[in-house]
């Protein structure tokens, strides 16, 4: 009998531009790239998106005629539990900076059910139900296999809502958790957890500006002192990238590539 083979995880790729121009132009080719190999395996292109300065890094893909929209099926690395048209909303971030300027079909985003907004354990059970639909259902799949994640970094090192010495870094078996103590307002949040981000194909990074330098340079050049985007490591075959800028390249040690 054959016996599985263990892989370690690919190492991190890091891209280094300089400036964020360069940088929102390759992100869109290689965005386009993830989605022609998603359609072509399977005939639609999950997606999760995060909040912060990540959506206007996106716009490289707006006008873009390579873009098949109709085949996203979009869902959020993370959200603060709010009202979605209220201002801490990141799907209300995310269409206002991108999906209003792009033909994508409303029922291919997923935001929260709001209905849930009191509760946040049934609010993150229904979310983790619509990725049990997307993934456990369309590809018969243990794990979610998203095509591509799409992630900032806070200047404390976190990812999604996943912050540094929270109780939420050792969540092994839930697809997404709540939060009621979020350090980064707003306090109530839900987030998709590593059992996620390390299943996927693809997980991108993007960090820009003098800010990121120090925090960058810890959680690249020091991944064993387990910073949360330091944890973001998927399985093998699936990758980490880095898009970064020289500005928040500034300080670090660990060799980067230009694309
Ligand atoms: O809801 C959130 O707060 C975000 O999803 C969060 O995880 C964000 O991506 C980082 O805080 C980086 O934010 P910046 O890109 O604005 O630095």
């Amino acid at each position: 009998m054959a016996t599985a083979v263990h892989h370690p995880p690919n190492p991190p790729v890091i891209y280094n531009f300089a400036s964020p121009d360069a940088l929102i132009d390759s992100l869109a080719s290689f965005v386009i790239k993830a989605q022609k190999d998603a359609i072509d395996k399977k005939d639609r292109f999950t997606v999760a998106i995060s909040g912060g300065s990540l959506p206007k890094m996106l716009g490289g893909l707006v006008d873009n005629p390579a873009t098949k929209w109709d085949k996203w099926q979009v869902f959020y690395a993370d959200e603060r539990v709010v009202p979605l048209d209220h201002p801490d909303s990141n799907h209300k971030l995310c269409t206002d900076t991108l999906f209003s300027k792009v033909p994508i079909p409303s029922g291919n985003i997923r935001p929260i059910d709001v209905s849930l907004l009191d509760d946040l354990e049934e609010l993150s059970d229904s979310y983790e139900k619509e990725l049990i639909r997307e993934f456990a259902q369309k590809d018969s799949a243990r794990s979610p296999v998203f095509d591509l994640i799409l992630l900032g970094m806070g200047p404390d090192g976190h990812t999604c809502s996943l912050f540094p010495g929270h109780e939420l870094l050792d969540e092994e078996d839930r697809w997404v958790a709540y939060l009621e103590d979020s350090p980064k307002p707003p306090p109530k949040r839900i987030t998709l957890t590593y059992h996620v981000l390390n299943h996927a194909a693809r997980v991108v990074f993007v960090a820009t500006g003098e800010g990121k330098a120090d925090i960058l340079s810890q959680v690249l050049d020091y991944p064993e002192a387990g910073l949360p985007a330091s944890r973001v490591r998927p399985a093998y075959p699936g990758s980490v990238y880095w898009f970064i800028d020289a500005a928040a390249g500034s300080k670090l040690e660990s060799p980067t590539q230009n694309l």
